[in-house]
């Protein structure tokens, strides 16, 4: 049985921006917490975040070598869905019948990315729906409106949720998970691709083309949610392009800032998991499956990747 999270030390698999945001917000709160990074990363120590409420810097502890973990009551992972296998390989010396792991990430395939190290009565969904951007390898900027976390109300959904508030990033707790999973993937599988292949930002989506392409690609995502079992009414499509149109004018995604990077991108999990299981479902997805070519083409070609950031800067200054 699983104690309350007292101030239990906690592990955090991948620092990016998700994992240094949480790690500083509960290492803030008196937490204990062991970054599990990139193995031959220089470590980091301290981390500073900072939010409208100003700045903060706090201490971690740092491993890089999964041999040198030992199990933990709490863990979260927040690498990116193509970084699976580098979760596992942590996941291995961190769980034992005792952890619960909070997966704090996009998509749908929460629990397959931690499988099989950590059974389903362990693990705890987790979509982000602040934002977070890191701008060094110690550093966060942390943006949110409304909960930051979304998680399902079940046995260890509930076991997690005195953790997960004591970040202080607001967290819902959902009856039906399914749902609120498909639609933020809806977001994600058309304003990711669409961004990054465009390189352009969520202005984008005024382009009617561009906007009647993401029609399309919705219209077909929510068709998989549904048989999946998600409750998406019509009226989702309008609302998800309504949501990409109410972020503020800066705003690009996640695909893109990794696209202008020069990182590998973290399509397979989003549009990669529609098509997917609308296979599964013997549903026809043609556009989603034409982008998702596009969008894997461009993730194969390092020359592409390299390019991307003059591309976006000339733009820009049109
Ligand atoms: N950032 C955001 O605002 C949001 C993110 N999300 C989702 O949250 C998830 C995490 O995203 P985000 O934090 O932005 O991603 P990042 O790319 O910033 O972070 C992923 C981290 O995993 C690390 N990593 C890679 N390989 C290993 C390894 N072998 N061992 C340990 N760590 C490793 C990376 O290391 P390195 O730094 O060395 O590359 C990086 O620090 C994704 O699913 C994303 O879609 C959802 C909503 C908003
Ligand atoms: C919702 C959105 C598009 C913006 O943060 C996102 O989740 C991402 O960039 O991956």
């Amino acid at each position: 049985m699983l104690s309350t999270p007292g101030r239990d030390p906690v592990a955090v698999v991948g620092p990016g921006a998700v994992g240094l945001a949480l790690a500083a917000r509960l290492a803030g709160q008196g937490h204990p917490v062991t970054l599990c990074g990139r193995p031959g990363t220089a470590p980091v120590s301290a981390v500073t975040s900072s939010d409208e409420h100003g700045m903060r810097t706090v201490d971690v502890e740092w491993r890089s070598e999964p041999a040198r973990v030992h199990l933990f009551r709490w863990v979260v992972v927040a690498t990116k869905l193509h970084q699976g296998d580098a979760a596992r390989a942590w996941l291995e010396r961190l769980v034992d019948s005792d952890t619960l792991v909070v997966v704090a990430q996009n998509g749908i395939e929460h629990r397959e990315l931690v499988a099989p190290h950590v059974p389903r009565h362990q693990v705890v969904p987790a979509l982000v729906h602040f934002n977070a951007e890191r701008h060094d390898r110690d550093r966060v900027e942390i943006r949110q409106d409304g909960p930051g976390l979304v998680i399902g109300d079940d046995g260890p959904g509930r076991r997690a949720r005195p953790l997960l508030d004591r970040t202080g990033l607001g967290v819902r707790i959902v009856t039906d998970f399914t749902t609120a999973a498909w639609r933020k993937l809806m977001v994600n599988a058309v304003a990711n691709p669409l961004t990054a292949l465009t390189c352009r930002r969520v202005e984008v989506f005024a382009d009617p083309s561009v906007r009647n392409l993401a029609v399309t690609m919705l219209a077909e995502v929510a068709a998989v949610g549904r048989a999946e079992g998600a409750r998406l009414p019509a009226e989702a499509v309008e609302d998800v392009l309504a949501w990409i149109d109410a972020r503020p004018a800066g705003a690009g995604s996640s695909m893109l800032a990794d696209r202008l990077a020069g990182r590998r991108l973290e399509y397979d999990g989003l549009l990669g998991a529609v098509v997917r299981r609308a296979r599964t479902h013997a549903l026809a997805a043609p556009v989603c499956t034409a982008v998702l070519a596009l969008v894997a083409a461009l993730d194969t070609a390092p020359s592409t990747r390299a390019a991307a950031h003059d591309t976006f800067k000339n733009q820009e200054q049109q």
